[in-house]
This record gives C-alpha cells, structure tokens and sequence, in this order.
C-alpha cells in the first residue's frame, strides 16, 4: 500500500531519499522525466507535435527534461516559458542549460500550439490561486482543443485541498510516486482527467518517518490478503451467510447480492426477502435459500442468526415498518460480521439513536448520497467527506466504506484507504448491490474485517474493469458479478 503525502511533504521526501541514496535532486527530476516518457510513448504516436509549458520551478524543470528526451525519441517539441528563467530552480535552469537547441523554446505566448499540449507549470509547489499571466495560459489552454496531460498535478490544483480559480483540464495526469490526495476528489476529475501514477523509484522506507494515515492501495500483495481453504473443506467451512432485503418492483438489487456472494465463494447463502420476492429468488438462483417471509412486500419478522457466520442488510430493502424493526434487531441482538447498505443506511440515518450500537464487527457501505444521510452533514467537499468519514468510524468503532471513484475505506484506527480498481462503467444500478454480497461472503468465509474489506472493495473494482473492458458503456451488474472468478484467477486465487 501506498502512503499517501501531503504537497508539502513531498519536498521533505525527496531531500531524504536524495541525501539517502547518495544521488542529487537532478538525477530524481531524471527519473520522473524517464517514467513520464515511458509512458508517453505509448499513449502518443510520433507524428504529433508537443508543445510543452514550463514555469521555472521543479514542475517546470521535470518539463524540460521531458521536452530534452521526447526530443531524443523523435517528437517534434515545443516549450513555452512562463516566469523569469533567471530566478527559476536550480534543477529547472540546469535542464534549460541542456535543452537541446533543436527543441524550439519561446515564451509561452509565442510558443506554437502542438496537436498535444503538456502542462508542467505547477506541481505540489503551488500556494495560491493562478493569477496575471498564469491563469491567461491556462485559460488559453483550456479552451485549446487538443491531448492535454498533466506532469505531477493540473497546475492550478492544490495537492491537499479544494480547486479554487482556474485549473489546467487535463485529459491524463501522470502523478509521480503517489497520488496527491485532490487527484483523487470526484470533485477534481474534470482536472485530473486519467490518473496515472508512476512511481520513481522511493522506496518504502523513506516514507517511514511520515505520519499520513492515508494510503492508496492498487492490489499489491492481494494474495496474501486471500484465505486458502484446505481440499477437505465442506461446504459450511465457506460460510453461511444471510442476505436481507428486497421489496415489490426491487427484488433485483438482493438478487444481485446474492449471485455476487455465490461467485466469491460462499458456501451457503440464505436470503431473508417479502412472500413476494420468494418465488423470483428461488427460481433465478437455485443455489439460495430463502428464509420464511416475514412481510408481504417488505421484509418483515425477525431474523434467526444461530450459526449464521455474516449477514448483509440493505440492498432493495425499503424503509417499511417491517424493514426498520429488522434493522433495529439485527443492530441490537447480532455481535458477527454485517454489512449495511443502501436503506439499511438510510434507515440509520433516521436513527441516530441507534448509532451506539455499531461495532468493529460492522461495515457500512454508502454512497455519497447515503453518506450525508447518516451523518446528517452535507459534505462542503470531499476533503471534508474524508475527515467526516475518519472521525464517523473513530467514534462508532465500525469500518466505511465510502463508495465512488477510488472507493475510500476508512478503519476505527484512523486509517485510510483509497482503493485503485474500477471504472467508469461501474456506475450503473446493481454495482452496489454486487459489493455488499462480495463483502458479505468474505467475511462468512471468515476473513478478518480488514482482509474482507480491502479484497472485497478490490475485487469488485476489478471485476468492475473487466466487465467494462468486454461490455463497455452497456455493462450491467451481473456482468461484475459474472466476473469475480477471472478476478480471482488474474491474482492467483483458487
Ligand atoms: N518526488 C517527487 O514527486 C518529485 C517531484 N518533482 C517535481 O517537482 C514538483 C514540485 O516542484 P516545486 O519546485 O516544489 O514547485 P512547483 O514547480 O510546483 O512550483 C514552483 C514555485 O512556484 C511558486 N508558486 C506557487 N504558486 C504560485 C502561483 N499561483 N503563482 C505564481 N507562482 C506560484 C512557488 O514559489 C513554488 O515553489 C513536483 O510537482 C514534481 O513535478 C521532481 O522533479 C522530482 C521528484
Ligand atoms: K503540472
């Protein structure tokens, strides 16, 4: 995992790494040059002329690297300068030093417009809002049509905080090392365009001394995180869950949750649904079991949890009598693994009463939407969201996992976790109905809260990622749900 450091942090990072390894700041500026070319090349063909802006800090040094090897390779490069050379960084002026003369090098007004645009005007250095000629540029750029990509940040954006005032609208950024935490605000997208995160080479235990709770997880070591299950085990070794939910017009969404547990390998899933929805699960998904209906429409009744290893609650649920007498039982009578989702969210959220009841036991599941709702607090952005998340699960002593783009996992510790899977075309009903099943069955599979958390938001990202590659646009949820196995086959885990 990947710790992630504020924009100031990083100037500290790389004087320690730096004096660490016996190297000077150049030779770093070298590398994350080499990893953006890297990249480059194979996102952009040769025939496309660069034109790539530079300030004259570090951002604007990495920029001239770049302009110097994509030179090397062939492109046609332009640089555009924007600020005073003579006052630039030490890294900066000694790149202007090499520039090789055939890279045509202007002031940014005159600089010719390539068929791709880089912007390496501003990095973590930036501290204030873009005023005078800085924000004309970017103005100008942005109403440029042509590839835009960002070195380290969209100049403009602070690392750690809101967007105020104009911002480079990149199609790409490439962020070096780790990703500075506003690339990963939804908020921020427009900016940010595709993050890529390239590391430079920093190894782990220069990050040691910084005290960041936050991390970005990108499936390293996931094996590990996995159980292995002996060829003796039967089929209650895999766990025996209850899945409760689903209304009349809504049976879909616990049907989801179901099939999504079956594909992650639960060994018995028992579905607590309305009278009406009992016919629809038992001949959709022969493998489940429905418990006795309580109510006709809604869930209703009680819930019998003897020898039940997880219960996952919410998906289509409603917020019928019924449904909020079930959430209040499971809360108060059941100490084992549970998931909470959509209503069953929502339903706490009218209760605040009932918020003493969670426990380390517990993860929620919200969306943003669901996230205000249970909080009552509307998030000022997502900065805010984060720390409303970190303090929720401090207090409560229960896990969150907050849903959307780079999915933030927060634990009672303190710690969070951005998670690095999914796509875009995750965003389509049932995707989260898909999760709560997934993270229902590894944890009646016994998985620890952590493990069942981190492998479950995972997976279901990267089902996400190859249900999209295959359907595109068109991907339904049970076509994630269908592809939890390759998921699980891509990292090795049978
Ligand atoms: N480990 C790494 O990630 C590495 C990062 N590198 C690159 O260096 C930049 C950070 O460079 P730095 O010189 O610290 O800052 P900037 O270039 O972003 O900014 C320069 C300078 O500009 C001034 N400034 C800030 N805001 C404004 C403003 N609104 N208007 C005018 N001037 C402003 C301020 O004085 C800044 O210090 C990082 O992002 C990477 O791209 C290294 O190349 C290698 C290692
Ligand atoms: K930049």
């Amino acid at each position: 995992m990947q710790k992630i450091l504020s924009g100031n942090e990083v100037k500290s990072l790389d004087q320690q790494y730096v004096a660490g390894e016996g190297i000077c700041s150049y030779q770093l500026m070298e590398r994350a040059a080499r990893v953006f070319c890297a990249w480059f090349v194979q996102e952009v063909p040769m025939e496309k002329s660069v034109s790539i802006y530079c300030g004259t800090g570090n951002n604007g040094g990495d920029g001239l690297a770049i302009a110097r090897m994509l030179d090397g390779k062939g492109y046609s490069v332009h640089v555009g300068l924007i600020g005073d050379p003579d006052s630039g960084s030490p890294d900066f002026r000694q790149n202007l030093q090499v520039l090789p003369e055939r890279v045509s090098l202007d002031s940014w007004e005159k600089c010719p417009s390539g068929q791709v645009i880089v912007d390496a005007v501003f990095g973590v250095g930036i501290n204030r809002p873009l005023g005078g000629d800085y924000q004309s540029l970017v103005q100008e750029l942005n109403a440029r049509a042509a590839l835009k990509i960002s070195v380290d940040m969209p100049s403009g954006l602070p690392s750690d905080g809101p967007a105020e005032g104009d911002v480079f609208r990149a199609d790409y950024t490439v962020s070096f090392q780790f990703p500075k935490l506003s690339l990963l605000a939804p908020e921020h997208a427009v900016f940010t365009g595709k993050l890529v995160v390239k590391s430079i080479g920093i190894d782990r235990r220069y990050f040691e001394s910084f005290d960041s709770r936050r991390f970005f997880y990108s499936g390293e070591a996931l094996e590990t995180l996995h159980k292995t299950f002996p060829n003796s085990s039967h089929k209650g070794d895999f766990g025996r869950i209850i899945l409760a939910g689903g209304s009349y017009g809504k049976m879909g969404s616990i049907g989801l949750s179901t099939r999504a547990a079956l594909r992650t390998g639960s060994g018995l899933v028992f579905c607590k649904v309305p009278a009406c929805g009992v016919d629809i699960l038992q001949t959709s998904i022969p493998e489940a079991m429905v418990l006795p209906p309580g109510g006709e429409t809604e869930v209703g009744g009680s819930l019998e949890t003897e020898g039940i290893d997880a219960v996952g609650m919410g998906p289509g649920l409603g917020k019928g009598k019924g449904a909020v007498e079930l959430v209040h039982e499971l809360l108060r009578r059941y100490s084992g693994p549970t998931v909470l989702d959509a209503d069953a969210i929502n339903i706490l959220g009218d209760h605040p009463e009932w918020l003493s009841f969670l426990h380390a036991k517990v993860v929620l599941t919200p969306h943003l939407k669901e996230f205000e709702r249970l909080t009552g607090i509307e998030g000022k952005n997502h900065f805010h969201r984060m720390d409303l998340a970190r303090d929720f699960v401090v207090k409560y002593g229960c896990v969150l996992v907050l849903k959307g783009a780079y999915t933030l996992i927060s634990f009672p510790d303190g710690q969070q976790v951005f998670n690095n899977s999914g796509s875009v075309h995750m965003a389509t009903g049932g995707s989260g109905d898909v999760l709560t099943g997934i993270l229902t069955s590894f944890l009646g599979q016994g998985y620890s809260m952590k493990n069942a958390v981190l492998c479950g938001v995972f997976h279901h990202g990267h089902a996400g990622e190859l249900a999209g590659s295959q359907f595109g646009r068109g991907t339904l949820a049970s076509d994630i749900l269908e592809k939890i196995p390759e998921s699980f086959r891509h990292f090795g885990i049978v």
